[in-house]
């Protein structure tokens, strides 16, 4: 049975951060997700998942200068050094927070070098992360985004992906596959669920193609969630900006939630 994050960072957006996990328990959810959660204290945020009790089901490892368009920097020659200072950063906060997955995004490639100098620094990075990671039992995921939202970005394909996991050979690393970019750049998605199987480490959903309530656009949900069921036992993170209020648009949710 499908069972769902909010992602602070997109939903509740109406009140400020640290009250959205109130919020979110309000709404029925027992899990969240979010961005990042570097410009709080942990012992804060431990505090509200506690007070609220809420699982932490996935946060990100810091991206480099986000407002300047970086978008992480694990596939990204030359950055090792503040790649492997993040890792350690997000560790301390996925301790504190007990949450079981951290996203290393790859970056926007960097023209000096060419896709093998990418590939490999990409891999040696998530072994030495995955390595650190996995005596806390934590999971690295990586994440396909569509080219069209962040063109440059690393990886945009989820088999591609796939691949580069197998290459990686770390049980503890594994897909956030995002059902909004994987349509956007793949399509096929049942097809494509069933083929990932046992590498689909996250799961993040939206309508395509303006990334509002999973109850629009071109997905059938209901039944992409059936499928996922075979494959996929995890939170799937509700990663949508809403169209109207956040709370407006939660009736798709509801059933779901009650049961
Ligand atoms: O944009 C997405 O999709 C994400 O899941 C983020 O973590 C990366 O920007
Ligand atoms: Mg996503």
């Amino acid at each position: 049975m499908a069972k769902f994050a909010a992602n602070l960072t997109m939903l509740f957006t109406e009140v400020p951060f640290m009250e959205r996990f109130a919020h979110a328990a309000d709404a029925g959810f027992d899990a969240v997700e979010f961005l990042f959660p570097y410009d709080f204290d942990s012992g804060e945020l431990a505090e509200q998942l506690a007070i609220h009790g809420l699982e932490q089901a996935l946060f990100n490892m810091p991206p480099g200068n986000w407002d300047a368009g970086e978008r992480g920097m694990a596939a990204i020659p030359g950055r090792e050094a503040e790649f492997r200072a993040n890792a350690e950063q997000a560790l301390a906060y996925a301790l504190a927070l007990n949450c079981k997955k951290v996203h290393a995004m790859a970056g926007i490639v960097d023209s000096q070098y060419d896709y093998d100098a990418h590939r490999a620094t990409f891999i040696d990075n998530l072994r030495w992360a995955a390595d650190l990671y996995a005596e806390h039992g934590i999971t690295i995921q990586i994440e396909p985004l569509n080219d069209r939202d962040v063109p440059g970005y690393f990886l945009a394909h989820q088999m591609e992906a796939v691949e580069l996991v197998e290459a990686i050979d770390r049980a503890n690393v594994k897909v956030q596959l995002d059902l909004y970019h994987a349509q956007i750049m793949d399509g096929d998605l049942s097809r494509l669920i069933a083929q990932m199987g046992q590498h689909i480490g996250h799961v993040q959903i939206a309508s395509v193609p303006e990334r509002h309530e999973p109850s629009e656009g071109e997905l059938n949900y209901p039944h992409l969630f059936e499928v996922l069921d075979q494959h996929y036992d995890g939170y799937i993170g509700c990663e949508y900006k809403p169209r109207h209020s956040t709370a407006f648009g939660l009736g798709w949710v509801k059933p779901y939630l009650a049961k």
